[in-house]
């Protein structure tokens, strides 16, 4: 059996742990580093895992492989020690790594330490295929449109001061993944990662807020010499995080039965 750590014990670390002990016995939750005490002793309890609140402790005795489902701020934090110790990162918060210092320090430090950062396709699909075509470099166009309800958007820096039409469709950014990630950084984490697997830092975001819908839709259109792709991924926002979107804990999961299986899916 492998052990597994988390950092978060929010809505998609909930999802993340259910999955594993429904779906994936191979695997054991070990320890769950949190912040909200009377959150984390619920999880620690329900998953039989130990509950930690200082991220020192945490690292001590964390297991070889650990999932981060806590946010950019997080991820900024602890990413350099957890891979100094050698050990697997799993991220989702992967908005992060729009700071290029900090990609390249990340790197340079997993490399160093025998460590890995597996940034997962989170909400979406298709990194293999964006990372495929990067190969050949000079994609003339990476667009991603992102749809939500206004519920899923609500909180979002971006519109801090601006009143959100909740009964019209309305385009509520456009521009380039930092800013985007910067206005929205509990929402087009996926924007970050369609950029960075595609290598085209000039990746457009577009992020819609539509009444009417009931799912988290992100459509990518990715246009070069070698090959075109209109891939659409829609789902269903959690509904303990309306924000967030349920698979992308599912994908988590995956990545970890991929490091350990001897198939795996690229
Ligand atoms: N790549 C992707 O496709 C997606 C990425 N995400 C990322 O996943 C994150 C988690 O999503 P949810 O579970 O829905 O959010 P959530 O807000 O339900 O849960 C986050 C949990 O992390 C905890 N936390 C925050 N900072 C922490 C810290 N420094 N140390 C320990 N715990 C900390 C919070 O107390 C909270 O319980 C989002 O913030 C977002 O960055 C979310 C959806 C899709
Ligand atoms: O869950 C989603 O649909 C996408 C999301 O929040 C993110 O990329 O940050």
């Amino acid at each position: 059996m492998s052990l597994v750590s988390v950092i978060g014990a929010g809505s998609l670390a909930n999802v993340f742990a259910n999955v594993l002990h429904d779906f994936l016995p191979e695997f054991k939750l070990h320890s769950v580093l949190a912040r909200n005490q009377e959150k984390a002793q619920v999880f620690a309890s329900k998953y039989n895992c130990s509950a930690v609140f200082s991220f020192e402790d945490f690292l001590k005795n964390a297991a070889p492989v650990v999932v981060e489902l806590a946010g950019g701020a997080a991820l900024k934090e602890y990413t350099l020690p957890i891979l100094k110790s050698g050990r697997t990162l799993i991220c989702l918060s992967s908005g992060a790594f729009t700071d290029d210092a900090f990609k390249q320090e990340a790197i340079c430090t997993a490399a160093k330490n025998n460590g890995r950062i597996c940034i997962v396709n989170g909400a979406i699909g298709g990194l293999d295929f964006l990372q495929t075509c990067a190969l050949q470099r000079g994609a003339s166009e990476v667009v991603i449109e992102t749809t939500k309800s206004p519920k899923s958007l609500l909180g979002a820096p971006a519109l801090e001061g601006k009143t959100l039409d909740l009964t019209k469709k309305m385009v509520v950014f456009e521009g380039g993944v930092q800013e985007a990630i910067k206005g929205f950084p509990k929402n087009i984490n996926v924007g970050v990662i369609t950029a960075l697997a595609s290598e085209n830092p000039h990746t457009k975001v577009k992020i819609v807020s539509d009444p009417e819908v009931h799912s988290n839709t992100h459509k990518i259109i990715y246009r070069s010499a070698l090959a075109d792709a209109v891939m659409e991924f829609s789902g269903k926002p959690d509904p303990a995080n309306p924000k967030s979107s349920t698979t992308a804990a599912l994908s988590a999961a995956a990545c970890l039965k991929n490091l350990y299986s001897p198939i795996s899916f690229w």
